[in-house]
């Protein structure tokens, strides 16, 4: 099969994107394993699909599967902001705001005058079934109202557990660019109170307004940067009464806004992420 794709890049966090509006695709998890691989095949953190929606007050559908395993997750933040960044540059749409069906959410995208990129990201999801977390036998400590966990074999540690539509731990460091996050990333991402594995992101607070975050991603290691860990890490820090409702976050591939106004407006306030996405090149690739 020959497929043409872009790649495209976010905050350094990169994909292949595939554009399944004209005819349906469906891929293999060993094809969708080659596209990400970086030695055998093109290489990205993520594959993004793009379909046309059969809902009719929605303009497409997009999955996301991880570039590694070949496995579909729920959401891809960077990965919705070079969404629609593609759907602009390829003419798919007029609109400047364009409704968008995943998994399990429905997203409104907005593209900006300044090139960057606004994506509602939805709600954080608080309640522990959904996230899903297993605390089972364990005593969290409360911060400010939020409740931070303790992890087993992780004692130097504990974590903010949320969802925003996939699974996040995130733990506040004092100094991210030496934190062992090659060592303790694997064992926070695969640990067994996590049925659907987690995403563990790394947040140093610098101030109200600022912060720096590593993330190391579900079943993609540690990437540059992680859309839907940088809403997490400042949804986390908000309601550990840490951080003001926007906040700039620094990522090693680049600089996020986040806002949420939670603590004002409710728990179910959407989170609003502005940040950067480009198309890097076209290509083709025979599977
Ligand atoms: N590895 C993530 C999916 C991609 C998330 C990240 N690239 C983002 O920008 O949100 C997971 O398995 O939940």
């Amino acid at each position: 099969m020959n497929l043409r794709f872009t790649k495209m890049q976010g905050a350094g966090n990169d994909f292949v994107v595939l554009d399944a509006t004209a005819a349906p695709l469906a891929l293999t998890t060993a094809q969708l394993r080659r596209l990400g691989d970086r030695r055998f095949g093109v290489g990205c953190d993520q594959i993004l699909v793009i379909e046309r929606s059969e809902r009719a007050d929605v303009d497409f559908r997009y999955r996301i599967f991880n570039g590694a395993s070949g496995e579909e997750v729920e959401h891809c933040g960077n990965g919705a902001r070079c969404f629609v960044r593609y759907v602009a540059e390829k003419g798919l749409s007029d609109k400047r705001s364009i409704k968008v069906e995943t998994v399990n959410a429905l997203l409104e995208l907005q593209l900006r005058e300044d090139g960057r990129v606004r994506v509602d990201m939805g709600a954080p999801v608080f309640e522990l079934a959904r996230v899903p977390f297993d605390g089972t036998g364990l005593s969290p400590r409360i911060e400010n109202g939020f409740e931070l966990w303790p992890l087993e074999g992780l004692a130097q540690a504990e974590f903010a557990v949320l969802s925003m539509g996939n699974p996040h731990a995130v733990q506040r460091v004092a100094e991210v660019d030496t934190h062992p996050v090659a060592e303790q990333g694997p064992l926070i991402e695969a640990h067994r109170r996590f049925p659907r594995k987690v995403n563990a992101g790394f947040l140093q607070i610098v101030s109200r307004r600022e912060v720096k975050l590593r993330v190391f991603e579900r079943d993609a290691g540690e990437t540059l940067a992680c859309g839907t860990g940088a809403c997490a890490a400042v949804v986390a820090g908000i309601r550990l009464g840490l951080l003001d409702e926007a906040v700039e976050v620094h990522t090693r591939g680049g600089d996020l806004r986040i806002e949420w106004a939670g603590l004002s407006q409710g728990l179910d306030a959407p989170v609003l992420m502005t940040g950067p996405a480009q198309t890097v090149f076209e290509g083709e690739i025979t599977l």
